[in-house]
């Protein structure tokens, strides 16, 4: 079997060869230029993984490690089909919803003493174990929990079993590069293992791996073990947030009878064509916003910081959509339930 596209070339070639979803370089261009402004703002940087986001950990220790791939071995599918029938976790008196519900579940547990995030105890985590960390404050659940339950207990047991159930071990055998880290947890761990195949060809989008490796950078602050030499091969995360802030920004766009399905709430299968173009061109057209920003910079004379690539422009359009999210709503995501994003 022919290896994958990896996440670049699959965004390249999807973008090449898609029907209903298109990159707009115009668009391209001015989101690089609002972008260009905020940079000089300094309100796009590493330290704002932790310093934006109060659920995330705040030291860069072993158990802050083992935090974030816990959590991103769970970071998929938070949407509701009613915006107003959604899971909710109360924490420190604030309301979490969507993937903050997650994080906000994990630290209540973790301060009651249950001890979540290491692999001895979710490789065995009972169904009504799980139901407790996630119980809701608003009468909806937190979706496929079931799945949640089987991941936690496969990706647990292989922990334990190859790397002395610590994800430091992992980091430590990356040796420093983004890339051999991705690799390594796709290899080694099935339910990051996130491929299609888009006319014929493999693709890759390792939305969860990528992102375990852009949350890593951030919690070990781009420092000693977090010090990878080669970030920006990394890609954004083709998740269902970013594909709507680039069409709200005009960097991407949808085919008439695409936009018909978003707007009733069509529910896609995982690897549908439609599916897969929306998110390989989300890809692309992040790469090519970046690849911009970097000619902004050069015709200013200056060298772009190498902490400005894929992952940190990926950050700030989670962000903007999270926090404009009703300037954002003007845009439909497109539903999907899987275990990948
Ligand atoms: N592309 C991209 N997708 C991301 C993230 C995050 C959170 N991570 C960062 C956020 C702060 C820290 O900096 C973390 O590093 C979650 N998601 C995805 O979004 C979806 C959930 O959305 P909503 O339903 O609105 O909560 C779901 O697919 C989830 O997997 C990201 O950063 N980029």
């Amino acid at each position: 079997m022919a290896a994958p596209l990896s996440p670049r070339d699959a965004g390249k070639f999807i973008t090449e060869n898609s029907k209903d979803v298109f990159v707009d370089l115009n668009g391209v261009r001015s989101l690089a230029e609002k972008l260009l402004e905020k940079i000089g703002r300094k309100e796009i940087t590493l330290k704002g993984w932790k310093s934006l986001h109060e659920l995330n950990p705040q030291d860069s220790g072993e158990d802050a490690v083992n935090w974030v791939f816990f959590a991103d071995t769970l970071n998929f599918s938070f949407w509701s089909e009613n915006e107003e029938k959604k899971f909710l976790v109360k924490y420190k008196g604030k309301e979490y919803s969507g993937y903050w519900s997650l994080c906000a579940a994990m630290n209540r547990a973790l301060d009651e003493g249950i001890p979540l995030t290491s692999a001895s105890y979710y490789s065995n985590i009972t169904m009504e174990q799980l139901k407790h960390v996630f119980r809701s404050d608003s009468d909806f659940p937190i979706p496929m929990i079931e799945e949640r339950l089987e991941i936690l207990h496969q990706t647990g047991k292989i922990l334990l079993d190859k790397f002395g159930g610590s994800f430091v071990n992992c980091v430590k055998m990356s040796e420093r590069s983004a890339v051999k880290l991705m690799h390594l947890v796709v290899e080694n761990f099935p339910s990051y293992r996130d491929e299609g195949v888009f006319q014929g060809q493999t693709v890759a989008f390792y939305k969860r791996a990528q992102i375990l490796v852009g949350d890593l950078w951030g919690v070990l602050e781009g420092q000693n073990d977090g010090c990878f030499h080669d970030i920006e091969k990394i890609t954004m995360f083709a998740d269902y947030r970013i594909p709507q802030a680039l069409v709200h920004f005009g960097a991407m766009r949808y085919s008439e009878e695409l936009l018909k399905k978003l707007k009733e709430g069509w529910l896609f299968k995982n690897r549908d064509r439609e599916e897969m173009e929306i998110r390989g061109c989300s890809i692309w057209a992040v790469e090519l916003v970046c690849d911009h920003l970097r000619q902004l910079f050069e015709k200013k004379g200056e060298k772009m910081s190498n902490e400005i690539n894929p992952v940190l422009i990926d950050h700030f359009l989670w962000d903007y959509a999270r926090d404009y999210r009703e300037a954002i709503k003007e845009v439909p995501f497109h539903r999907v339930r899987c275990i990948y994003y």
